[in-house]
């Protein structure tokens, strides 16, 4: 040590021990202050959750590391198989601890989650931590709402999700599909040659953007048309957010939304202008990426609303075949508002909240949905054939089957249940309880995490018995005896929070991949594939899953 730095630090020792003696009190005050401390991290850490907690007795997996607890399990593991694993291990009700010591709860059986998700859902809300997440990337919408706010602005939404509303759009899923089975003959083409035995796509990039585009089409009559235009700002920006969807980078997500006020301020202009700041600091510098795409996302949704607004004010018989959801919204909105009556009436805050909603949920996740139902079937080409054989006559009789037509067909449902069962994109979900009650026969403190574990339920043993994790379409053409029709595929949730989307993404899932299927044939992209799921919010492939494809030959 140089011997300048010695005479500091003496000098520094001396004026820190005369300070003491002289101030006793506050001496004393931040030694007690430290030791409160670091007692409520032991305490948190290893006291409460070993010897205090109600829930210590409930069986599950080791405490595992002495902070993170099996938390660094969930985030490298692929999403939803570490819970499957536990509940082979330790049955139907799973305490997990992790991180910080904060434990969380998983239920399988449907009276438990019928309790949390249907019953006394006002009392089991989406956690603050999700809401927050949600919120900063589709508003403060459906998604993040809860109890009354939530009851009134569901109310106010289901008419435009109607059976009789989507069956007039399904019309409207054409003009993208056609697009971009275009798109796919124009590659093949390059290759040519009829017996060419196909060519490498990255399926999930083009169902991404057929999705976006059908869901511009249908919730804002807005043409997107990111499948010709590779520069698309809607598309680029998604495409920048999902790219950010790893395990890790949800976690520092989540720390970083935890802080109070963290979540509003990044959804500010302000966060935005000063984006170049977090750009250098080493835990959270993805967030720029983040804050940019969401700048741009928000600059086209006000765009979309802008116009909707504006056609909200031209006489109801002009416009009246606009049935995009939206257009329904707004013109109720204005109903609302013009009704002596005093109907509930969405902000303009919250109807652009909406846009944001549906664009981050319903766009991914039907993206996700259909890459994953391809993979499927290019591993299984009889039952791909199959499919291909109960299409055939229905496109023999008319090139763009609607809504009717396609609901009937036997094996396109069983493909697309077995699919979503399977590989759910939305994988697990949280609640946190807001009472203390009894679920399952446990006594569960206010303030528990619980997951809801769509894919453990879903490929549970006890319920599809010994091939639950296994691809089997035609299981759904003689269901098991156990098989509840709320609670045994759980890929949409259920009860007043469940996907407000399920009705719309099946009939969308069914109509693109019809269309695939009839003109296509997928094949795994090289021996031996084995395409991984993100460890995030959605299922996305993480390789944006390569499949070979070749056009339909008289073969096929
Ligand atoms: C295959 C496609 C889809 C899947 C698997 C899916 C799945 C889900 C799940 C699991 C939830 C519940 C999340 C939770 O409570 O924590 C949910 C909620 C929601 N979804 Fe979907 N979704 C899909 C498509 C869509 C589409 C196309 C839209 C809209 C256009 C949509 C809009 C919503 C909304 C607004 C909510 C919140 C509902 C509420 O809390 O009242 N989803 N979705």
């Amino acid at each position: 040590m140089s011997p300048i730095l010695a005479r500091a630090l003496e000098s520094t020792w001396q004026h820190a021990t005369q300070a003491a003696a002289d101030r006793p009190v506050v001496v004393f005050a931040a030694i007690i202050g430290i030791v409160w401390l670091l007692s409520r991290i032991i305490y948190r850490l290893f006291l409460y959750p070993r010897f205090f907690s109600p829930l210590r007795s409930v069986p599950g997996p080791p405490f595992g590391h002495p902070i993170y607890g099996q938390f660094a399990i969930i985030l490298e593991g692929e999403a939803g198989i570490p819970q499957r694993g536990w509940v082979k291990e330790y049955g139907p009700v799973v305490r997990v601890v992790g991180p910080i010591g904060i434990e969380r709860l998983i239920f399988m059986r449907p009276e438990a989650i019928h309790k949390i998700l249907v019953s006394d859902w006002v009392d089991y809300p989406r956690p603050k931590f999700m809401r927050d997440v949600l919120g900063s990337v589709t508003g403060y919408g459906l998604l993040t709402v809860t109890g009354n706010e939530h009851k009134q602005m569901r109310k106010a939404m289901n008419p435009a999700f109607s059976i009789p509303n989507l069956m007039a759009q399904s019309d409207l899923y054409y003009g993208p599909i056609e697009g971009l089975v275009e798109i796919l003959n124009n590659e093949l083409a390059s290759d040519n040659k009829e017996s060419a035995p196909g060519k490498q796509l990255f399926m999930y990039e083009w169902l991404s953007k057929v999705t976006l585009d059908i869901i511009c089409e249908t919730a804002f009559g807005y043409q997107s048309d990111s499948l010709h235009n590779p520069h698309n700002e809607l598309a680029e920006a998604y495409e920048n957010l999902t790219s950010l969807q790893t395990g890790p980078n949800l976690a520092r997500l989540i720390s970083v939304v935890s802080i109070p006020g963290i979540a509003r301020l990044l959804g500010s202009e302000w966060a935005y202008k000063h984006r170049h700041i977090v750009g250098y600091l080493p835990f959270i510098e993805n967030l720029k990426i983040f804050l940019e795409a969401m700048h741009r996302i928000r600059a086209v949704s006000s765009q979309m609303l802008d116009d909707k607004m504006r056609d909200s004010a031209v006489p109801i018989s002009d416009s009246e075949t606009k049935r995009d959801i939206m257009s329904l919204l707004v013109r109720a909105r204005k109903a609302d508002m013009d009704s002596k009556a005093g109907g509930y009436a969405m902000s303009d805050k919250a109807m652009m909240d909406q846009v944001l909603t549906f664009l981050g949920a319903g766009h991914e996740t039907t993206a996700s949905g259909l890459a994953w139902t391809l993979w499927l079937l290019a591993k299984d080409p009889s039952t791909q054939k199959k499919l291909r054989e109960e299409l055939a006559p229905v496109f023999a009789q008319n090139s763009r089957p609607d809504y009717r037509a396609l609901k009937d067909l036997t094996w396109l449902d069983c493909v697309v249940q077995e699919s979503l069962r399977l590989m759910p994109p939305v994988p697990m979900t949280f609640r946190q309880a807001a009472k203390t009650d009894y679920i399952d026969g446990i006594l569960v403190p206010k303030g528990t995490l619980f997951y809801i574990p769509i894919r453990v339920i879903n490929t549970w043993k006890e319920i599809w018995g010994s091939d639950a994790e296994e691809w089997n379409p035609s299981r759904w053409l003689n269901l098991p005896s156990k098989y509840n029709s709320t609670f045994s595929s759980l890929s949409f949730i259920a009860g007043p929070h469940a996907c407000i989307g399920k009705t719309m993404s099946i009939i969308e899932m069914k109509t693109v991949l019809a269309a695939l299927i009839n003109k296509f044939e997928f094949d795994p992209a090289y021996e031996d594939q084995v395409p991984q799921p993100t460890a995030a919010i959605t299922m996305k492939p993480k390789d944006n899953m390569p499949l070979r494809v070749r056009r339909v030959t008289p073969s096929s």
